[in-house]
């Protein structure tokens, strides 16, 4: 299936869902609530290789609490993450592999089940493959930074994307997730990824935001989101991992810079501390106050809207509700 099928069958579930698909909520978060130890450099990765089957089960409590799209258990999830810890190459594609099968196969047997039973209000969901940005995979927080260091070149970036990008496009998910992307270079990278690769799966690119403003390396959406606007591979665009307070203002100012969809997924107000490797309280926000947010992100033109970190099914559950409520 060529890009502008795979394209038109979101386009489908977007219209399915009344204008706006829900997205799921914080996948390592939820690991974490079933006591998953991912206090490691692969984070929430570390559970490919020691418990696949509650990557499953994370899965579909997701699916059961209204997800139109899953993203896959991959963000942390790279080959030289995994040759660190003594996987093979072989081992390590291997497990992006997973990361992809696992999660449609928690698709395909859920919506096996609801199909089945006479006027439910699921849709069959799309599986989004994650790919973290290349400030996840180095675990020093720096995703919230966008400093990569002089070093750090767009072919660099390119270099470091391109293998799991082939191993995960091989794996046959619906779409492609690049997330919480801190900087220019780095979209830039992701983009002609994209189209040297001849990527036949549409992709969203979302970036972070630690001041509501502007990317975390001081760059403007205005600069971030010009490569993106001239690609074909770009479905959508928009933020992940910022507070939930960010997000209005970020969508009108999208919606000025952008023709492409608007896909919004925050976190739940709380600040990730890099080094500790822990999430400080900040002005949080419960499910309550994103089934307001979602309604209002919904009218402001938002396309797409879940959740990540430090958000559970509870709150996919009433954003869902809200939605779906026609
Ligand atoms: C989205 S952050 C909380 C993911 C974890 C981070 N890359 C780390 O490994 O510290
Ligand atoms: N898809 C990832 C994003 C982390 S920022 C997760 O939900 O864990
Ligand atoms: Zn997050």
């Amino acid at each position: 299936m060529g890009l502008e099928k795979k394209s038109a069958m979101l386009e489908d579930l977007i219209e399915k869902c009344g204008g706006c698909a829900v997205v799921d909520g914080g996948f390592a978060t939820q690991l974490e609530i079933h006591g998953a130890a991912i206090n490691d450099p692969l984070w929430s990765a570390v559970s490919l290789i020691k418990d696949p089957q509650l990557i499953k089960r994370v899965h579909m409590e997701y699916l059961e609490a209204g997800a139109d799209i899953v993203v896959t258990s991959s963000y942390q999830a790279t080959i030289p993450g995994f040759l660190s810890r003594g996987l093979s190459v072989e081992e390590s594609e291997s497990l992006l592999q997973k990361s992809v099968k696992l999660s449609l196969e928690a698709r395909d047997k859920f919506w096996d089940k609801v199909s089945k039973i006479s006027g439910h209000s699921y849709n069959r969901a799309l599986v989004a493959a994650s790919i973290g940005s290349y400030g996840a995979y180095l675990a020093d927080g720096s995703e919230y930074s966008g400093n990569y260091g002089e070093n750090v070149s767009l072919e660099k970036l390119k270099d470091f994307h391109r293998r799991r990008l082939q191993v995960l496009v091989e794996a046959g998910p619906d779409l492609l997730a690049f997330e919480t992307i801190p900087n220019k270079l780095e979209a830039q990278a992701c983009v002609e990824l994209l189209e040297e690769e001849k990527v036949q799966i549409p992709a969203w690119i979302c970036f972070t935001s630690v001041d509501g403003e502007k990317v975390p390396s001081g760059e403007s959406f205005e600069e971030c989101l010009e490569p993106l606007n001239k690609s074909n591979n770009i479905y959508a665009v928009g933020i992940n991992c910022a507070p939930p307070q960010f997000i209005e203002n970020l969508i009108r100012e999208f919606s000025k810079l952008t023709k492409k969809a608007i896909v919004v997924y925050p976190n739940s107000g709380e600040v990730w501390d890099g080094k500790a490797k822990k999430w400080l309280p900040s002005q949080c926000f419960g499910d309550d106050e994103f089934e307001m947010f979602a309604t209002k992100w919904r009218d402001l033109g938002a396309k797409l809207i879940g959740g990540c970190c430090r958000t559970t099914p509870s709150t996919i559950k009433a954003i869902s509700r809200d939605l779906k409520r026609r």
